[in-house]
């Protein structure tokens, strides 16, 4: 048992952003959160930080609903890192990641796994020749591996990742995704491009108007037909042995195609 959710629901505005929502991931899975822009991913990935209550359903840790757990103790077990912030302060990268232990820190801020666990989550994001450098003249890049760093030192068994690949070139997304994947945790990792979801995730949640409309291993989900339908988009899927490899037809040859 890991962090699942069950029937979430949750409206903003007078809109249902998340619409009965129910994902049950084995321990150590990695699951892709995919939709178009808008489809309640980010949404999605709060209601599992317990950054957001649910009005209906429920988030649950190894069976337990989040709500009945003190933030202390969720933040010991769950760790997000929410999309790019572009926070300007005067401190040092390490610090940076230091901010990853606070839940792990007694009332005198003693932490004594601390700088072991900053020493393992800079080494793993491959931060460590960058640990004292100044926040300010991080690339947005940097700091996305610096973000994922922090989150890493909270020693989490549930990692939530909000468009992580973001800001990275292409080196780095492959690079962070792979690290991402080797973790021993569960992680529920928002992206929007399907090749890289195709590659690194055991399954993928497909979102639309916040509600599930494609659930499975990528080869199962990432359909021609299922990218059509949820983002109006024509596509070849071919599959590279268990993993589907999609190219996207330019708008031209749709038009075409339409018309053929
Ligand atoms: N606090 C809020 N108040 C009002 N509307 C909100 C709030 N949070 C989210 N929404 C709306 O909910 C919908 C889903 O937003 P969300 O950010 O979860 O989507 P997303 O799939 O992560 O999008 P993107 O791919 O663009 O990052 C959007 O229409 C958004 O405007």
């Amino acid at each position: 048992m890991t962090l699942a959710a069950t029937s979430l629901r949750w409206s903003r505005g007078g809109n249902l952003v998340v619409d009965d929502v129910t994902i049950d991931p084995q321990p150590g899975e990695t699951i892709g959160l995919l939709g178009p822009n808008g489809s309640g991913k980010s949404s999605l990935l709060r209601l599992l930080a317990g950054v957001d209550g649910p009005d209906s359903g429920a988030v649950t840790l190894d069976g337990t609903d989040i709500r009945t757990l003190g933030r202390r103790a969720l933040s010991k077990r769950v760790a997000m890192v929410s999309q790019h912030s572009h926070t300007e302060v005067d401190i040092r990268v390490r610090d940076v990641v230091r901010l990853g232990r606070v839940p792990h820190s007694d009332v005198f801020g003693r932490d004594e796994g601390g700088d072991a666990a900053i020493g393992r989550a800079l080494a793993v994001t491959g931060m460590t020749g960058h640990a004292d450098r100044m926040w300010r003249a991080m690339s947005g890049g940097e700091r996305q591996r610096a973000q994922i760093a922090r989150a890493l030192a909270q020693d989490p068994q549930e990692l939530l990742l909000d468009e992580p690949t973001n800001h990275l070139d292409i080196q780095h997304q492959l690079d962070i995704l792979e690290r991402v994947v080797a973790l021993p945790v569960t992680s529920y990792v928002a992206l929007h491009d399907l090749n890289l979801a195709a590659m690194f995730c055991d399954r993928v949640v497909v979102l639309s108007r916040g509600r599930i409309v494609a659930h499975g291993s990528p080869v199962d989900a990432l359909t021609s037909d299922m990218i059509e339908r949820v983002y109006g988009v024509r596509a070849s899927v071919a599959e590279d042995g268990r993993t589907p490899v999609i190219r996207y037809h330019r708008v031209r040859e749709q038009e075409s195609a339409g018309q053929g």
